[in-house]
């Protein structure tokens, strides 16, 4: 899957070093942060790429109108504010810059724990009024408290270790990180239940899903210390905000500081005029060298992909990790043409049971994206959801999957034909099959066997082909040819496979045949035009 980019939308505030990167490259690109929704909507079909920050709300009705879009590039950690699914189903990738503004978000609930602790907004505003209060801002030492961090992350890490340092005792939960590794960043691992009660301060650093949605609500602020302290600098509504207000207000909450709220910016200012909430407007992020460097990171990945150096970054495009590079190419167009084949030739739209077999050292490790390549020739090649999908290896694996198509994938070392590298490709239905197999050579995928039968020279399996069966008839190439050059065909090559059984033909064409051909005059009965 070769990603051409050309025209590129940025529309969140992102440091110009972004426009600099693309620019460079050729990449034309328009930087517009004041786009509603609306506008986002009827602009979009432009640009085959976007790159945002977390103000762009990247819903399913934005993705519907990008017609064009191959990528959207998050200069950032969080893709909440994306439609992952609505972009996976398009084929279109989703990239963010995981870890560069990771120091800066850690940095900033560090400060948001700290100030809280000693009260210095309350207290600086009161000088700031003119007034001189040493009694009423007492605060706590942060020197033997203890911090439960939710979330082991890259920044809830970095929280701890930063903590630590205050002497704060650390202890956390994660569901995939465990206590081998926390504890080797001095943080205890316990299970949240264990947590609540020994938390003099809590803060959050997960994604916001299903799972972490008001994982902090009134209940669980009841099972803390009076007085407990919380922090959020991850997603708004991880703390649920009715609770955390109510909690506040009881006083079995005794300060929260916020970097980010549920509806932002908020419709309603409650919580953060409270006087135990310290509020800022999502500024985790917001330093020069973060934001310099998820601007650098979003291009360059770009670019890397673009130019087939690496993919980095991307959340929903596991078939296309290991599928950039130059010799993955050919495999990757090979596979998707052996789909288009097998799909036309079983003209089955949902074969129940298909094998893919990769022979040779070459392709060892292909299984990763030739089952997802062989995918999008076959749903392209039956016309699967047919409006407009685009098949590639971002989408093919789900939308087969929604459909119950399942490819099952083997390595062998061993090819059985002359070929040392080899694709074979076995699709069933019932109790028909279709066996293909194909490889490369030179940089062109070529069809080297169909059911049986091998052709001597393999013919390329590119561009728009005419395959056909002729059966036992030897007539039938110099027939077809000619009804062919009737028709204006140009051929740039036919082949024939060793009848055995059933010879196969095809014949490939420089450019699609406008007008369809008569089986009567042609004398085959079934041929096929594919595109591949
Ligand atoms: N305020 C701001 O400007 C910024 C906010 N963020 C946000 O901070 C959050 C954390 O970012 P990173 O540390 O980079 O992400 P990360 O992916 O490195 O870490 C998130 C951790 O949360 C854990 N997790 C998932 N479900 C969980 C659950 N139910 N309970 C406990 N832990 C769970 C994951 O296993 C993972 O280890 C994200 O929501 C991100 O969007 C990131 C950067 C800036
Ligand atoms: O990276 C993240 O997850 C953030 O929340 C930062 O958001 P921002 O890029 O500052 O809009």
């Amino acid at each position: 899957m070769v990603i051409t980019l050309k025209k590129v939308l940025i529309s969140d505030e992102i440091d110009e070093k972004c426009v600099q990167i693309l620019q460079k490259k050729g990449i034309e690109v328009t930087k517009n942060t004041k786009l509603s929704k609306e506008q986002l909507i009827n602009e979009i079909a432009k640009y085959d790429g976007l790159i945002v920050r977390s103000a762009t709300k990247v819903t399913a009705d934005v993705i519907a109108a990008a017609s064009n879009l191959k990528i959207i590039g998050r200069a950032g950690t969080g893709v909440d504010n994306i439609d992952c699914n609505a972009a996976t189903q398009r084929g279109i990738i989703v990239m963010n810059t995981p870890g560069g503004n990771t120091l800066s978000a850690a940095e900033h609930t560090c400060a948001l724990i700290v100030t809280m602790s000693r009260d210095i907004p309350n207290a600086a505003q009161s000088m700031k009024e003119g007034r001189w209060d040493r009694k009423k801002y007492m605060g706590n030492e942060l020197n033997g408290k203890t911090l439960a961090i939710v979330g082991l992350g890259r920044i809830g890490k970095e929280v701890a270790l930063r903590m630590q340092s205050f002497g704060m005792k650390t202890i956390g939960y994660d569901p995939i990180i465990g206590g081998d590794v926390s504890s080797t960043y001095n943080v205890d691992w316990l299970p949240l239940e264990e947590l609540w009660p020994l938390a003099d301060y809590i803060t959050v650093h997960t994604p916001l899903i299903p799972q972490t949605k008001n994982l902090i609500n009134e209940e669980v602020f009841n099972k803390c210390k009076r007085g407990v302290r919380v922090v959020n600098c991850a997603r708004g509504g991880i703390i649920d905000e009715e609770g955390l207000y109510r909690s506040l207000e009881s006083g079995q909450c005794g300060g929260a500081g916020l970097d980010v709220f549920v509806q932002e910016p908020p419709t309603d200012y409650k919580l953060a005029q409270h006087l135990r909430v310290i509020a800022t407007p999502h500024l985790g992020a917001s330093t020069h060298e973060a934001q310099s460097r998820v601007a650098v990171e979003i291009a360059e990945q770009f670019i890397d992909l673009m130019e087939g150096v690496k993919l980095f970054g991307a959340i929903n495009a596991p078939a296309l990790t290991n599928a950039l590079s130059s010799e993955t190419q050919p495999w990757v167009q090979l596979a998707a043409g052996l789909g288009s084949l097998a799909s036309a030739v079983s003209q089955e739209a949902t074969p129940d049971n298909i094998k893919l077999t990769a022979y040779g050292s070459q392709l060892s490790n292909s299984g990763s994206f030739l089952p997802a390549a062989f995918l999008s020739g076959l749903l392209k090649s039956r016309g699967v959801g047919d409006n407009g999908l685009n098949f590639n290896l971002v989408n093919s694996p789900v939308v087969a999957k929604e459909k119950g198509v399942q490819v099952s994938f083997n390595a062998e070392n061993k090819s059985p034909l002359s070929f040392d590298n080899l694709i074979s490709v076995t699709v069933g239905s019932g109790n028909k099959s279709v066996v293909l197999s194909g490889s490369i050579s030179g940089t062109s995928p070529v069809l080297v066997q169909i059911q049986n039968s091998t052709f001597p020279i393999p013919p390329a399996l590119q561009g728009p082909v005419i395959i056909y069966s002729a059966g036992n008839d030897q007539e039938v190439l110099p027939k077809l040819t000619g009804e062919l050059l009737k028709a204006g065909a140009q051929i740039s090559s036919l082949s024939s496979s060793t009848p055995n059984g059933c010879t196969w033909g095809v014949v490939n064409l420089v450019s699609p045949l406008s007008s369809n051909l008569d089986s009567t005059t042609t004398g085959v009965k079934s041929f096929l035009q594919l595109i591949i």
